[in-house]
């Protein structure tokens, strides 16, 4: 059975149709990548997937059990967790207190988030800024910091949003070692990337969206060499 199963999800914003019967499905140890031009609709099917909006039509099962339309909290619980395209760090906060936050939703225990926490950033290489503010991190730390915090509520997903914008070639490297070991964790992971030489070679397959329709779905080489993806997409690259 696959962990995450998007079933035939529209959504629509008034007149504005984001995604349009989409569906794909992950398999548990799965990398994910999820591609397609500006506007395509990939943080809408995200914000469905985590509960930020309900979809119009459409299943969307974490096991056996349709998540869609629960809110972000009851998602979270269910095992999904996210970054957002903006990394949203508490900038005044050290980069462990930042982790807490995310720790909290399962362990009321202070002392105990706090270990879960230091455990985190040092698994995202961040151990040296456990007592300094997150606004003395670059953005590629600053986007591994929200990536510990979403780690913290112990997913069995995560949903990573364009987590390599931005970053120059040794950080994409740092990022896509972090998500390997994410994924040695035993934890799957849906990516939105702009980013492909950082998505391509990790990913076990790859959903490719355009205008709000699923236009492809394969592995990254059969993506690659599809004239239609191509057309929409890798062609203006
Ligand atoms: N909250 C919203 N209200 C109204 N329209 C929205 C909302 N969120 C997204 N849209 C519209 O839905 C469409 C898909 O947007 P979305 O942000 O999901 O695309 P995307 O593929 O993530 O784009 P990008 O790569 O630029 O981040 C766009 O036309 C966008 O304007």
């Amino acid at each position: 059975m696959s962990l995450l199963s998007v079933r035939n999800v529209t959504k629509k914003f008034g007149g504005i149709t984001a995604n349009q019967d989409v569906s794909f499905s992950l398999d548990a140890g799965q990398i994910v990548g999820l591609i397609g031009p500006n506007g395509a609709g990939k943080t809408t099917m995200f914000n469905c997937i985590a509960g930020y909006f309900p979809p119009t039509a459409g299943e969307i099962y974490l096991n056996d059990v349709n998540i869609a339309g629960l809110s972000p909290e009851q998602c979270a619980r269910a095992g999904i967790a996210r970054t957002f395209q903006v990394a949203r760090t508490f900038t005044s906060m050290t980069a462990l207190e930042n982790v807490m936050v995310g720790a909290f939703l399962h362990n009321k225990n202070v002392r105990a988030a706090r270990e879960a926490a230091a455990e985190l950033l040092g698994f995202v290489n961040l151990g040296k800024f456990r007592d300094k503010p997150a606004a003395s991190m670059t953005i590629s730390e600053q986007r591994r910091l929200a990536v510990a915090r979403a780690l913290a509520v112990n997913p069995k997903l995560l949903l990573m949003d364009e987590v390599m914008a931005g970053l120059n070639p040794t950080e994409v490297k740092e990022t896509v070692e972090v998500v390997l070991k994410i994924r040695d964790r035993g934890i799957s992971c849906l990516i939105v990337e702009h980013v492909l030489e950082g998505i391509m070679p990790i990913a076990n397959a790859i959903v490719v969206l355009d205008y709000g329709k699923k236009i492809a779905d394969g592995t990254p080489q059969a993506i690659s060499n599809d004239p239609q993806v191509i057309a929409a997409y890798l062609g203006d690259e």
